[in-house]
């Protein structure tokens, strides 16, 4: 019998911070295996303060809707007292009664990361068994695993609806829990009509027929929702698949009540009026007043804007270009050198640290799939460098990518490549924005801004987890520079990049440079140099100018798909096109990069044409 946990040492700093509880896992009511299991193996000394208002309520076994910051520990907040509630049920649980537990998630790499954690949980209760499905992932495969019998079965959307509608031997007669993680973006990604479909076949949803109702009553069916942001999307959701809801962590928004009295709350069914009032006051919230969104207090957030000047810049930069060798240095940036200035922020991140963990948003898989290219084999000797006749890799460290167009293979070694390493960097869409809990990761990248602030939030949110510092960087242009109101009134407040620094911390023909007059960063002769070298690197080879082709054609395409109040602040026609493709390492005009993209185009369906067989292929019929 493990011994009773006192209250445990509580974690100084973080307790200031408010992000852990004073009181113990025993004190939640945990059995006394799991407690030590989580304190002896998982290294956990005290819950989380979301983890100590959710887990009772949830062991009492009402539905919940929970918001917390990002990275404090809402996959434990529920993972912990279903695994509780399972191993005491009498006789055991057998894999023949199929699946209790279903824990839904917008992604394939959080699915597997939930999956990781549950494993750990049901370390001491092996009769427990947890399992995945998800898209990309071997359906014949999976249909084996779920007529064995899955007891906590994680999974995407899409492929769950599938297996709800075409494998027979899927039981879910036992289903106790359903938890919607990330639930925002899993409405967000469009699955809203299939979780609809996905509820109205687990006779889970409020607003069905009676018949389903006494199911889910006969059931004590527990419905969690969780997410560290909040939109009216998620009203919906939680309209048709919550009953009687404790709200976790909106009442601290609306300062209505303390989190004790949070777990005590019954509400009318659906959601009462005032339930309705805070969440509605909520999400308008969302895009009205400050303190919508919980940042981690830990994460430094700041920005790199480009220049408005930078087109008279570009053109006097060859020109003027003796001015530095006089040292004279400007003070902005353009959009043209915004790849080299990255280069440099990345190179100066891993000369400072040894081992860094980096993550760079990027806005669509094409892009992702260039910069990659760049950050993995650019090379160089600049006339910058002592050696000035060995060439070597501009950045010395692993670089992968990741993105939903990879195959699924790849995608998964991507995950656990850059989660296992020391010093890496991961270029990524916003496949990895949500949920990812990648270790030790210092510092995030948005070098292409994201959509909505929250967003936003859940990029910033794969550093600082847990208490660990971290900073955030943000890339903008001079005229996308409104965004920063944007995000301040969902509580970010971000200041300037001390970019003229780090730049000249980089050597000049050997030298470090003294700063005499304020130029563009443009002529700093490291920013001309890199600038040169990405140019030769790009136009050296086909297959590095049609990625970069291709990354410049899908960005300009992702940065008209900007809705709602962000389209006034991220609109194509105030940008420099020109400058825009030189940030690809382009010298060509967008139009004739644009029209050489309609060419290839065209070619390559000529080619799929010619390549198809004569016959009708015959399609096989649906399982
Ligand atoms: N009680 C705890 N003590 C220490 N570490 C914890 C505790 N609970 C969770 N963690 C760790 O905190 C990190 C973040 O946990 P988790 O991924 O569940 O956060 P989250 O709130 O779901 O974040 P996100 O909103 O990004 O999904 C993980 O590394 C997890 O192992």
């Amino acid at each position: 019998m493990a011994k009773k946990l006192g209250k445990s040492p509580a974690v100084k700093d973080e307790e200031k911070e408010g992000l852990f509880a004073s009181c113990s896992f025993p004190d939640l009511g945990l059995h006394p295996t799991l407690c030590a299991h989580l304190q002896d193996k998982m290294g956990f000394k005290a819950p989380t303060r979301i983890q100590a208002q959710a887990i009772p309520v949830a062991i009492s076994g009402q539905h919940m809707l929970v918001k917390a910051a990002t990275g404090t520990g809402k996959t434990l907040a529920y993972l912990a007292p279903i695994v509780h509630l399972l191993q005491m049920r009498e006789p055991r649980v057998e894999r023949t009664d199929g699946t209790f537990a279903l824990v839904l998630v917008p992604t394939r790499e959080l699915c597997l990361q939930v999956y990781g954690i549950a494993q750990q949980l049901v370390h001491r209760f092996h009769w427990i068994v947890p399992g995945y499905i998800m898209g990309g992932e071997n359906r014949a495969k999976e249909k084996a695993r779920l007529r064995k019998g899955i007891s906590i079965l994680i999974a995407t959307p899409g492929r769950l609806l599938d297996h709800l509608q075409h494998t027979s031997s899927f039981v879910y007669s036992n289903l106790r829990w359903i938890v919607f993680d990330e639930a925002d973006s899993i409405l967000e990604l469009g699955f809203g009509k299939a979780l609809e479909d996905i509820l109205e076949l687990l006779g889970s949803r409020n607003d069905a027929s009676e018949q389903n109702k006494n199911k889910m009553e006969s059931m004590q069916r527990q419905n969690l929702l969780l997410s560290a942001t909040l939109n009216e999307k998620v009203n919906r959701l939680a309209k048709i698949s919550l009953k009687n809801p404790v709200m976790i962590g909106l009442e601290e928004q609306n300062k209505t009540s303390d989190s004790s009295s949070a777990r005590g709350k019954n509400h009318t069914s659906l959601l009462s009026d005032d339930e309705e009032k805070i969440l509605e006051k909520h999400s308008t919230k969302v895009d009205q007043t400050v303190d919508d969104f919980k940042l981690p207090a830990q994460l430094v957030q700041r920005y790199v804007k480009g220049s408005s000047k930078c087109f008279l810049i570009l053109v006097l930069a060859h020109v003027l270009h003796f001015l530095c060798s006089l040292n004279f240095l400007f003070y902005s940036v353009s959009c043209g050198s915004r790849l080299a200035i990255l280069l440099t922020i990345l190179k100066s991140l891993f000369e400072r640290q040894l081992s860094h963990k980096v993550v760079v948003f990027l806005s669509t898989c094409d892009s992702v799939d260039f910069h990659h290219t760049v950050l993995n084999q650019l090379e160089w000797t600049s006339g910058l460098q002592l050696d000035m006749d060995k060439k070597q890799k501009f950045l010395n460290c692993k670089v992968f990518r990741l993105h939903g167009n990879m195959d699924q293979d790849d995608r998964k070694k991507s995950f656990l490549g850059f989660s296992s390493e020391k010093s890496a960097i991961l270029v990524s869409t916003d496949v990895a924005a949500r949920g990812l809990d990648f270790p030790k990761v210092k510092c995030i990248i948005q070098y292409d801004s994201p959509g909505d602030a929250s967003e936003y939030v859940h990029r910033v949110g794969r550093t600082a987890r847990i208490g660990e510092k971290g900073e955030a960087l943000l890339f903008l242009q001079p005229v996308e520079i409104d965004y920063l109101g944007d995000l301040k009134l969902h509580g970010a407040l971000l200041t300037e990049y001390p970019l003229q620094k780090v730049l000249d911390s980089f050597p000049v023909n050997g030298q470090r440079l003294h700063k005499r007059k304020q130029i563009s960063l443009d002529m700093h002769p490291w920013i001309m140099s890199l600038q040169r070298a990405l140019e030769s690197f790009v136009t050296s080879e086909d297959t590095t100018k049609k990625l970069a082709r291709d990354a410049f054609c899908s960005w300009i395409r992702a940065y008209t798909a900007h809705r709602g109040e962000l389209k006034n602040i991220f609109m194509v026609k105030k940008l420099h096109l020109g400058h825009v493709a030189r940030s690809f390492g382009l010298k060509e005009q967008p139009s004739l990069v644009g029209r050489s993209h309609q060419v290839q185009l065209k070619k390559r369906k000529k080619e799929l044409k010619r390549e198809r067989p004569a016959k009708r292929r015959k399609i096989p019929a649906k399982r």
